[in-house]
């Protein structure tokens, strides 16, 4: 939720805010029509689909900027700490130095066409990494090869794995005096759980890092200082001398029949190949051979290559770019099930809105099959409806590049949708998307619905656990604020709106006090409109503790028709479930399909606000006995009923608050330790583990959401800005008897 890098903070000044508006200059312009051609029609073996992922401040976009910078498509080097890099283009991320949204950027490497998505670390846009792996082939997990696997990685490292996403390890930052491979790749193989593979030895450490060694062709790559523009656009390439550097060449042999023996464990073909041909002398395994192994035992995800550099002093990025194009799979060459269907018919992901005040809402298209034209219809099959895509376009960050036509493999930016929202799926007609239904169908295909096998599978969102009111500053105003919120949730479904039923207030539902904050500053900035916002709340969520039964009469005249109802309910704690309803036997038989609907919409209703704090209710499970009702009552009015009778039971039942409790890791000095540990302690924080990084302690706790508002000033305050936190929700916890009174006492006011 919250993120801290106390140099720069989260809150509303930024260190890094040398926001100089440098125009940059495309190598690739929008009329360069010969690369234009290049840009339709790439073979589908040689696209990778790749994103970038990281904990906060690892280098991912200093590392995208040095990738576009060597690939040609950019002629000056961008730099996050002057603002002016490409991927992060939108306004707050340049003030800032963070990226928020993840940006699609189109170029080519090695005669590969590279669509890279260059994805957000901190945890308030989670949702947006979880877009980005839901349409990529490929990722590359970017480290801080002095801190290792930071507590973001974790959790994007999970996201990829439920994605089953083929991974390439780079660990940045090898100039830092503290950078430790052995260290960072101990702890890829204990916090990952992965087998991390090493495909190179830095050459140099700290500020003496130069390059690396390739062990798969024994080559030494140096990026000489001062060559050339120091840009690293040249480096130097050499064979490994014994005489020169026997250390070095000791170290080298050592790694290389590591690489060898790891890979031969997990590649069957590798090993074979070894004992067959090799078996006098496992060293003179060619690197063509060796660099196939690899890329069998990467695409299983039986292991991730690593290699390491140091992007800010532009060292082994272009290493880095040979194993993307080398190591990550083409589209072809990932199972995506449900595609087959559709043979050569349009079949596209919709996975990410943006809203452009000129041209509308802009569509990123995942294409999985078929191919994709402007001036035509397609047909959207989570809405149902038939749409006009006006003009297509190759995203090139804030740059977007007309093209006729695009086909399977590539991410493409649409516009004229207007209805496609995040996670839709988008086909050439209801004819297609008919025929692929029988296919499946004729196959199989499992499912319920109207069109079960043949939609793909969109993306989760979380719920929100901050909340405040927003005001625009006049009633005129209004409309437009709605306006601004609309667009806004389309673009970011993790933004939920709502209106306070009894004061009518506008309520944003965000993740973080980061993310509310920017949706506030993007209304001001991009919709003109200045508006208040409220105090942040935590979503805190109820629960019960015991069994409870009532019953509830409904007895009411509207118009002529008089409605009565009865009913009995049972509600019980029932763990993991949100708010279950069951029927007894004789009901289950005797209701009609459309009163099972009201007792449910009824159960639905109560749950969401709670006898206790109005909060909504998770947990519980309702028993339904009895509902009886005169001849001619209406199901509104048994939903009525039902819901008046739930929020007895729920009375009954003793209300228990659930807070978030977040899981907390803080890296600090020793010298620092003990007050960040007493002002845990005062955030009602418990500590779970401390653990030692270099110079540096890192603990881990978890500490209620509450009570880690403005944590980042308070902890930059504590350590003199020398300390970085990642606060991540762990779970709802019930509150202790007494939290939850202080709770209740200061919703009334009284505390
Ligand atoms: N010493 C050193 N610093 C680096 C290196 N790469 C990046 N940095 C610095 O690390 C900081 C973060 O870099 P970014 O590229 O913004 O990192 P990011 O992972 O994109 O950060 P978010 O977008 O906030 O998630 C910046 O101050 C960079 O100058 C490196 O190789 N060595």
């Amino acid at each position: 939720m919250l993120w801290g890098r106390c140099l720069v903070s989260a809150g509303r000044q930024s260190c890094r805010c040398k926001v100089s508006f440098i125009k940059r200059q495309y190598g690739f312009l929008p009329d360069d029509v010969k690369s234009l051609r290049a840009v339709v029609t790439p073979d589908i073996s040689k696209i990778r689909n790749i994103g970038i992922m990281a904990h906060i401040d690892a280098g991912k976009t200093t590392t995208t900027e040095r990738m576009l910078y060597y690939s040609g498509y950019t002629r000056a080097l961008g730099d996050v700490d002057d603002g002016d890099t490409v991927t992060d283009f939108m306004a707050q991320e340049r003030e800032r130095g963070i990226t928020i949204q993840s940006a699609a950027v189109t170029f080519d490497w090695n005669s590969h066409r590279i669509n890279l998505i260059d994805t957000p670390g901190h945890v308030d846009f989670t949702l947006e990494v979880e877009r980005a792996l839901r349409v990529l082939d490929g990722a590359v997990a970017v480290f801080d090869a002095s801190a290792g696997v930071e507590a973001q990685t974790m959790t994007v490292w999970r996201q990829a794995e439920k994605h089953s996403i083929p991974c390439v390890c780079f660990l940045n930052k090898m100039d830092k005096p503290a950078a430790d491979l052995k260290f960072s790749m101990e702890s890829i193989r204990q916090k990952l759980k992965a087998n991390p593979i090493l495909l190179q030895v830095p050459v140099g450490s700290g500020r003496n890092f130069s390059g690396v060694v390739d062990l798969l062709t024994n080559q030494k790559l140096i990026w000489r200082p001062g060559s050339a523009r120091d840009d690293g656009r040249v480096f130097e390439t050499h064979t490994l001398d014994q005489s020169v550097e026997p250390e070095l060449v000791q170290e080298v042999g050592e790694a290389r029949a590591a690489l060898i023996e790891q890979v031969a464990d997990v590649d069957d073909e590798f090993a074979e190949l070894l004992l067959t041909k090799f078996s006098d002398d496992f060293d003179a395994v060619p690197p063509v051979e060796l660099q196939e192994a690899v890329r069998r035992v990467t695409l299983t995800r039986k292991g991730v290559p690593v290699l390491c550099g140091s992007s800010l002093r532009n060292k082994g990025v272009q290493p880095l770019l040979d194993a993307i194009t080398a190591y990550l799979p083409a589209p072809d060459e990932r199972h995506h099930d449900l595609v087959r269907w559709y043979k050569d018919d349009l079949c596209a992901l919709a996975f990410k809105v943006l809203h452009d005040k000129q041209r509308g809402p802009l569509v990123f298209l995942r294409i999985y099959s078929g191919t994709v034209k402007p001036q035509t219809a397609v047909h959207n099959l989570n809405r149902n409806c038939t749409e006009r895509m006006s003009r297509l376009l190759v995203p090139f960050a804030d740059q977007h590049v007309e093209i006729p036509s695009m086909s399977a493999g590539n991410i493409a930016l649409t516009v004229g949708l207007k209805q496609t929202v995040t996670g839709d799926t988008i086909v050439s007609s209801k004819a297609s998307a008919a025929a692929a239904a029988r296919r499946a169908q004729n196959h199989g295909g499992t499912g319920k619905g109207e069109h079960p096998s043949i939609i793909l599978s969109g993306v989760e969102v979380p719920e929100p656990v901050f909340f405040c009111t927003i005001e625009p500053p006049s009633t005129a105003k209004q409309p437009d604020l709605e306006n601004a919120l609309s667009c806004l949730q389309r673009e970011d479904p993790s933004l939920k709106v709502r209106v306070d039923p009894d004061s009518g207030q506008i309520i944003l539902c965000g993740m973080g006090e980061l993310h509310i904050e920017i949706l506030h500053d993007r209304i001001r900035r991009e919709y003109g409109i200045e508006t208040d916002l409220g105090p942040l709340q935590v979503a805190y969520r109820e629960t019960v503790l015991h069994e409870a039964s009532a019953t509830n009469t409904l007895d009411r005249t509207v118009g002529e028709r008089r409605h009565v109802v009865t009913v009995q309910l049972t509600v019980r704690p029932a763990e993991g479930a949100v708010c279950e309803v069951t029927f007894t036997k004789e009901l289950e038989e005797q209701l009609t399909a459309e009163m099972k609907e009201a007792v449910k919409n009824g159960v639905d209703s109560s749950c969401l606000q709670g006898p206790v704090l109005g909060c909504p209710v998770q947990g519980i499970s309702a028993l339904i006995q009895s509902v009886t009702t005169a001849a001619g009552t209406s199901p509104t009015m048994v939903s009525a009923c039902v819901s008046r009778c739930m929020l007895k039971a729920l009375r009954l039942a003793g209300g228990q608050v659930l807070e978030p409790v977040m899981s907390l890791e803080v890296t600090v000095g020793e010298e620092h330790l003990s007050a960040v540990l007493g002002d845990v302690a005062q955030r009602r924080g418990v500590v779970r583990d401390i653990q030692s990084r270099h110079d540096s302690k890192v603990l881990l706790a978890s500490a209620p959401l509450a009570e880690m508002m403005g944590y980042s000033t308070a902890l930059r305050t504590l350590t003199s800005g020398n300390a970085t936190f990642s606060l991540e929700l762990a779970a709802y916890e019930a509150m202790s008897s007494q939290d939850q009174n202080n709770l209740l006492r200061r919703a009334a006011g009284l505390l």
